[in-house]
């Protein structure tokens, strides 16, 4: 084969097609936002690169920072009552978003000048506010007069019906073992799906065991509390989503430019993205990213459930392998399945490329996050919620709340969007599926005035 075939020829074209398809686009600024700069990546992104590409950007002097204000949280740290991480994990980065959407109370407001070291010599790199008299802190201070008497922590139901399904799942595990079963292999990966899920109300709490169920499956806590915690959960549908930004290089919502193969043919190729999900994490956790340490022993509960399960006694270690692999592979398609349609891909809400148009051009974080979601009507208001990411656009705007808090405060939603000109528009699950998959064509840009 000569050199200039390779150089010119359809080998050369493959190879320039493979890479646009599996490199993710760099992008440096925000196509919505003029002056919002997006961490430095063109690789799968992990977590510490993202926070690390943060730390350059947000002008927090190695400290925290907060509005325009820098803080030592040093020695706060192993006091703080959400717990230690949270503080740790954000050195160096400007924590307003998570700092004022995690605490619905004023207690962490008022203690935080205690900490107060300098002023910050740049402007903030982020578009969003929280101005007192805006939709965010009017919803937040109604929230917090109607739960004043409410316990806040994990709910006894919530902790029951988690509880619940991962007995389910591990008895479903082992009876795939032990029967051989392909059917119930399925239903075991169901059941950890879910299990998954419910575990992620755990894990935006203070500090607690059963967000290690979250590692059942493989999955990181601490990964997960930066991609989704800090990340998505903040800035949903933006160029700091990672979540969204990971998955880019095969599917594409952000309405810039983008081939017809990645607008049509990842209709057709999603599913395998959504079961390469969680065996990609797994890979990459251990290959770059590094693990947590002993407590990812917990990971290790479903292979010994399986081999436990399956008759060949101490020497069926390859069917276990066979099993777990399979089970793994499983629970990943519904995860992305769920994950990727739980109400945050529709072709009427914002994504990176479309502009918000709000009063005096400041945009209120709540309003942003309204603009980025639509309610599923079956998933919410009900224990389902819990496996099915419902009630999402409250829990976007109260993330730290448990889900089975999140229904008695629609009242509060309710008002404050009447209020504020903002409609309440819930979708069914088929129609947030549709939804999906008709953003993925997507190239209109939207002039969202929503709220304005
Ligand atoms: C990276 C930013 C932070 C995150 C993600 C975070 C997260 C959390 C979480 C998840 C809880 C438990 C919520 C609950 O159980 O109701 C919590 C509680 C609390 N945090 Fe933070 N926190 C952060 C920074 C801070 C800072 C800077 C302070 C004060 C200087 C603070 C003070 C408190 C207090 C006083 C509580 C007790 C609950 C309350 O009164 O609302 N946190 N935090």
């Amino acid at each position: 084969m000569s050199i200039e075939f390779m150089k010119n020829g359809p080998l050369e074209k493959i190879g320039a097609l493979v890479t646009s398809i599996l490199t993710m686009p760099v992008k440096l600024k925000s196509d919505s936002f003029e002056k919002w700069m997006a961490p430095e990546f063109n690789t799968f992104p992990e977590e510490t690169a993202w926070l690390e590409s943060r730390r350059k950007l947000e002008g927090a002097q190695g400290l925290w920072r907060v509005d325009n204000s820098i803080y030592d949280l040093t020695d706060f740290a192993k006091d703080h009552p959400g717990g230690e991480q949270w503080i740790n994990l954000t050195k160096g980065t400007d924590i307003t978003e998570l700092f004022k959407t995690y605490h619905v109370t004023d207690a962490p407001r008022q203690l935080l000048s205690a900490f107060y070291v300098k002023s910050a010599k740049t402007p903030r790199n982020s578009p969003f506010t929280f101005g007192s008299n805006d939709f965010y802190e009017i919803l937040r201070r109604r929230v917090n007069e109607k739960l004043r008497h409410v316990q806040r922590g994990p709910s006894l139901k919530a902790k029951m019906f988690a509880d619940s399904l991962l007995v389910l799942c591990l008895a479903c595990c082992w009876s795939t073992a032990r029967f051989e079963s392909h059917v119930l292999a399925v239903v075991a990966g169901l059941f950890l799906c879910v299990v998954t899920i419910c575990a992620h109300n755990f894990f935006h709490q203070r500090d607690n065991w059963r967000m290690h169920y979250f590692r059942l499956c493989g999955f990181s806590v601490t990964g997960w509390r930066v991609s989704h915690a800090m990340s998505h959960h903040m800035y949903p549908n933006s160029i700091h989503d990672m979540e969204m930004r990971m998955l880019e290089p095969w599917l594409q919502w952000c309405p810039s430019d983008k081939t017809l193969f990645h607008r049509f043919a990842s209709w057709l190729y999603s599913p395998v993205v959504y079961t390469l999900l969680l065996p990609m994490a797994i890979l990459l956790r251990w290959g770059i990213s590094g693990h947590d340490g002993a407590i990812e022993a917990v990971s290790l509960v479903v292979p010994l459930v399986l081999w436990m399960g399956q008759p060949a006694g101490i020497s069926g270690i390859l069917p276990t392998l066979y099993w777990w692999v399979a089970v793994i592979f499983i629970t990943s398609f519904f995860f992305g399945l769920i994950g990727v349609n739980a109400g945050h891909h529709h072709p009427e809400l914002f994504h990176d490329g479309d502009r918000i148009i709000q009063k005096g051009g400041k945009v209120d974080w709540g309003i942003y996050q309204m603009l980025a979601v639509r309610d599923r009507r079956q998933a919410n208001d009900n224990i389902v919620s819990l496996a099915l990411f419902g009630d999402h656009a409250l829990h976007h705007l109260f993330p730290s709340l448990d889900h089975m808090v999140l229904p008695m405060l629609y009242p509060e939603l309710e008002k404050t969007c009447r209020e504020f000109g903002i409609e309440l528009k819930t979708c069914t699950i088929w129609e947030a599926t549709m939804g999906q998959f008709l953003q993925l064509a997507r190239v209109r840009k939207l002039m969202l005035t929503h709220g304005a």
